[in-house]
């Protein structure tokens, strides 16, 4: 068994990613970045318990392609550390972030062999350029940057973080308790992705897959009187509409499970539940429009859409283009990837009698393929 947890932090917001997707979600051929760095350390190491800290949405979607342990993060890098001790048990801790997604073997060795030598055990490199500071030239040869993965005694990192000081790393809260660090050589291979620039520097990433991926959706509401029928976010001129918690817009419905589906993300239900108030009467445009921002988070960009509107009555001929553009302009893809179709179904059942409608719906998905922002 072994005496060290494995911490990957990767709660963070992405923010300086100037990219539709997080830099987490990133994929690397088959699979995305956070599982690509995790795996890795499987593959170099034995860890007592892989902990991996990110946010409660994520997690979600998250425990759908591995199990590990999974914590939920804070609102800094210090919080989310913090959060990840609370369920490690062992003498020694490996934290690492999770945006420093190419680990160099060597680095880890070097870590591993100096076990013990010291409460903080830390990759470092050497500045390679003149420096100054305040507008004065320094000595670079005191000049250290610092990387991850660091190796500490579990009980002391825990001890300096009792703090409501900021750091930045493990190494620096330790110091902070007068402990000895131990400068171990780093590797470029550890670079830190923060900006799109960065991709070109991580030579363990592969493009990702050209995979398409497809969901199918289906929703039936029935009709109700004296409500504004609303079908793909277009008013429909009759004198009923749908009896739902949102504003039954059935057609929207159908497309939010096909792209769950595709992306492999649960349903409309568990996202947008209909015991919650926040969502009664809700234009269904603004939850495909959050559905979209949500998969795009994650990953994946939208291939086509096609949907079948199963309908005795009302009439949906007159509306299918006007559906089209809208729905493509919520989508963000051009009207042509977008695919209505509409049915009666010949005067059977609940739908021929004229008590309500079905809609089925089919997307696909591919990988976000982010070579081409280099
Ligand atoms: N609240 C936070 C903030 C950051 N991190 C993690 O700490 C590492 C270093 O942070 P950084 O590279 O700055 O990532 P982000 O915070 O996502 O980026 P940005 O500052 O651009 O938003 C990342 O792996 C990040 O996911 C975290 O777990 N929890
Ligand atoms: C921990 C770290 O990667 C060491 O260099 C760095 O301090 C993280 O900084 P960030 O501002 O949280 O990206």
């Amino acid at each position: 068994m072994s005496d060290i947890s494995l911490v990957l932090l990767g709660a963070g917001s992405s923010s300086r990613f100037d990219a539709p997707v997080k830099k987490q979600w990133l994929f690397s051929g088959e699979i995305p970045l956070w599982l690509h760095v995790t795996e890795q350390f499987e593959h170099l190491g034995h860890f007592a318990k892989i902990i991996i800290v990110s946010t409660n949405e994520e997690i979600n979607i998250m425990k759908n392609f591995a199990d590990y342990t999974y914590v939920i993060g804070g609102s800094s890098r210090q919080e989310s550390l913090s959060n990840a001790l609370q369920v490690v048990d062992t003498p020694y801790v490996l934290v690492s972030d999770i945006a420093r997604c190419c680990i160099d073997p060597k680095v880890l060795g070097r870590l591993l062999e100096s076990k013990g030598e010291c409460a903080c055990v830390v990759p470092t490199l050497k500045a390679v350029d003149t420096l100054y500071y305040e507008g004065k030239p320094i000595d670079r040869e005191n000049v250290r940057s610092i990387q991850t993965p660091q190796l500490s005694y579990t009980d002391t990192l825990k001890r300096a973080l009792e703090t409501s000081y900021s750091f930045t790393d493990e190494s620096s809260a330790i110091a902070a308790l007068g402990e000895e660090i131990l400068f171990v050589e780093g590797s470029a291979m550890a670079h830190k992705l923060t900006t799109v620039e960065d991709l070109g520097k991580l030579p363990c990433l592969t493009p990702p897959s050209s995979r398409t991926l497809t969901g199918f959706g289906i929703d039936t509401h029935p009709f109700e009187e004296g409500k504004e029928m609303k079908l793909g976010g277009i008013k429909i001129e009759v004198d009923y509409g749908f009896k739902a918690h949102s504003d039954g817009d059935v057609a929207i419905h159908a497309l939010i499970d096909a792209l769950l589906g595709a992306a492999g993300m649960g349903d409309i239900g568990e996202l947008y539940p209909d015991t919650d108030n926040n969502y009664a009467d809700i234009d269904s445009q603004k939850l495909l429009r959050d559905t979209v921002k949500r998969i795009t988070s994650y990953g994946y960009t939208i291939g086509n859409v096609d949907m079948t509107i199963v309908a005795q009555a009302p009439r949906i001929g007159a509306y299918k283009a006007k559906m089209r553009k809208n729905l493509a302009s919520l989508l963000n893809i051009p009207p042509h990837l977008v695919n209505i179709k509409a049915t009666t179904s010949e005067k059977l059942g609940f739908i021929g009698r004229k008590e309500g409608v079905t809609v089925h719906a089919v997307a696909n998905l591919n990988y976000y393929q982010w070579q081409r922002l280099l």
